[in-house]
């Protein structure tokens, strides 16, 4: 296997005051060019777990290794503020870092919005805004993409026309791509593995299987129905044969499909 860009070995992290640890003995990474989704009901630690990542949030235990020199371009969850200041797109994308009008309009005609440079921010759709934020997050040429719930507030066709950006770029600059979200459905189509949290790591693995999962289905119940249901004719034609997948220490059940 090749190395990790980014590699989380037994990370713990509590915050003061609380009883519980928000995260607990969490190990995962990403290798390059893998798409991978983190999902988790509210609370669940998904937004720690990617601040953890990146060296925001201090570990209680464990530790977080980054490749050498590694590039991340990130989008936080959080940007409401940034979008009502009066900027044009083009101030924008100059932040914090100033970029030639070259490099502006290259990297807003590669995330679907060309030409958009002279809009004002706080006059953007959504998904136009989500657009220019990847734009920003790709300018200094990152191997590691990481996005906070990209697609809060986009209807369907946005949600699923922004995942469809995002794996168009991963195929044009062989970018990796780290993402929370709540997409569910969305999510198990465009991802390579997924992560599923809820204070540990309860299942992870293709989406295929998260998607059967035990420990996923709990947490997610009917709508965990759904994504399975993607799934399900490449089950029927093979029976005997279920993929494994890791899960965690306490999650409470049992494999009877693995053993039985
Ligand atoms: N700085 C902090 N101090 C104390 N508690 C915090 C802090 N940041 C987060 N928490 C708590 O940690 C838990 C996990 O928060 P986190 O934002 O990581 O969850 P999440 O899975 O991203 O949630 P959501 O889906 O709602 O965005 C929550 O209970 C939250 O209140």
């Amino acid at each position: 296997m090749t190395a990790a860009l980014i590699q989380a070995r037994d990370m713990t992290v509590s915050h003061p005051g609380a009883d519980l640890p928000v995260l607990s003995h969490v190990s995962m990474g990403i290798q390059p060019r893998e798409i991978v989704t983190v999902v988790g009901p509210n609370g669940s630690g998904k937004s720690t777990l990617v601040r953890a990542l990146l060296g925001q949030v201090a570990l209680t235990s464990g530790r977080v290794e980054r490749a050498r020199g590694l590039r991340i371009g990130y989008v936080p969850q959080r940007v409401h503020i940034e979008r009502a200041m009066p900027m044009t797109v083009r101030r924008f994308l100059s932040l914090p870092t100033r970029v030639s009008d070259a490099q502006a309009a290259a990297v807003l005609e590669r995330t679907g919005v060309p030409g958009l440079e002279q809009r004002q921010i706080a006059a953007l759709s959504g998904g136009q805004f989500q657009r220019v934020l990847l734009a920003r997050a790709l300018l200094n040429d990152p191997q590691l993409l990481v996005l906070d719930e990209p697609t809060q507030g986009l209807d369907q066709p946005g949600i699923v026309a922004f995942y469809r950006l995002i794996e168009e770029v991963r195929q044009e600059t062989g970018v990796a791509v780290l993402m929370v979200s709540h997409d569910l459905l969305v999510v198990m189509r465009a991802s390579d593995r997924v992560i599923c949290l809820n204070g540990h790591v309860c299942c992870e693995g293709t989406p295929q299987v998260v998607s059967a999962a035990p420990e996923y289905r709990a947490l997610f119940g009917a709508e965990a129905q759904g994504t399975l249901a993607l799934y399900r004719h490449h089950h029927d034609h093979d029976h005997d044969h279920v993929e494994e997948h890791v899960h965690g220490p306490d999650c409470g059940h049992h494999h009877h499909h693995r053993e039985g």
